[in-house]
């Protein structure tokens, strides 16, 4: 796999132009985010209606703006006519997180309170998709996301990650692009091998918001 795009530092600026000069806010970004996201994962996936498990999938939110992308993108997955599940094991109590949530609950997806153990979660889903950590991720991965993604990883379904396989840095992407070197130097993702080499990668807020005088982000994937 090789995936090249804007790093971390480029990615937080991109967003911060976004929301001064160009006047959008975070809840806005977020919705055009998510439906980008499951536009995406209903392309790579497409609907699978002869089986159950076809056209199940469980979506894993992380506590930041990802998971936010995670839950918006869970509403239009169900819209698309998927059965998404959501795991949610960190909540943030911000109105625009809680309303998701019960915009969530409104449309009858369903929540887990415990992940399931890998082979029991990949014989119950079709896809996960990763919404945990984007590009505010730092540091080593803490508990209750080792484990989460641990168990992630050992699943032989497909993963599609929000944004940015989650456990990655996205610094310096643009320098030879990301490739399955680098994920195999951050720790976490070297465990995850299988995993990533299954994912999707989709930015598609920023692709989905041209600015005319920008420089062109290039971003390419091959599998
Ligand atoms: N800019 C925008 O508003 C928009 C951005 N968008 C989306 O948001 C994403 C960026 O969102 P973000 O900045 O909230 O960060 P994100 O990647 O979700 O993670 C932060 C959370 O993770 C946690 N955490 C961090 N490191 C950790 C570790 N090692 N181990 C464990 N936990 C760790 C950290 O916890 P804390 O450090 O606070 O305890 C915090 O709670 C971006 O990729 C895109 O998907 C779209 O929605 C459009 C609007
Ligand atoms: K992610």
């Amino acid at each position: 796999i090789s995936v090249r795009g804007p790093s971390q530092e480029e990615a937080q600026s991109i967003d911060q132009e976004l929301f001064s000069t160009a006047g959008f806010s975070v809840d806005q970004l977020m919705e055009l985010a998510g439906l980008s996201c499951a536009t995406a994962v209903a392309r790579a996936f497409p609907l699978d209606t002869d089986t159950t498990k076809g056209r199940t999938v469980l979506v894993v939110c992380g506590p930041g703006n990802n998971g936010g992308d995670g839950l918006v993108c869970a509403r239009h997955l169900k819209l698309f006519g998927y059965e998404p599940t959501v795991f949610y094991p960190k909540r943030p109590k911000k109105p625009l997180f809680q309303g998701l949530v019960t915009q969530c609950h409104t449309m009858e997806i369903s929540f887990l309170d415990v992940l399931p153990q890998a082979e029991a979660l990949s014989r119950t889903f079709s896809l996960v998709v990763d919404a945990i950590f984007g590009f505010g991720f730092s540091g080593e991965v803490r508990e209750p996301f080792q484990s989460i993604l641990s168990t992630i990883c050992a699943a032989t379904i497909p993963v599609a990650s929000i944004d940015v396989p989650s456990g990655i840095i996205p610094t310096d992407w643009n320098e030879g692009g990301l490739t399955m070197e680098t994920f195999n130097q951050t720790g976490m993702m070297d465990t995850c091998a299988g995993a990533v080499r299954r994912c999707i990668y989709s930015r598609g807020l920023r692709l989905a918001i041209p600015q005319a005088d920008a420089e062109p982000i290039s971003i390419s994937l091959r599998c």
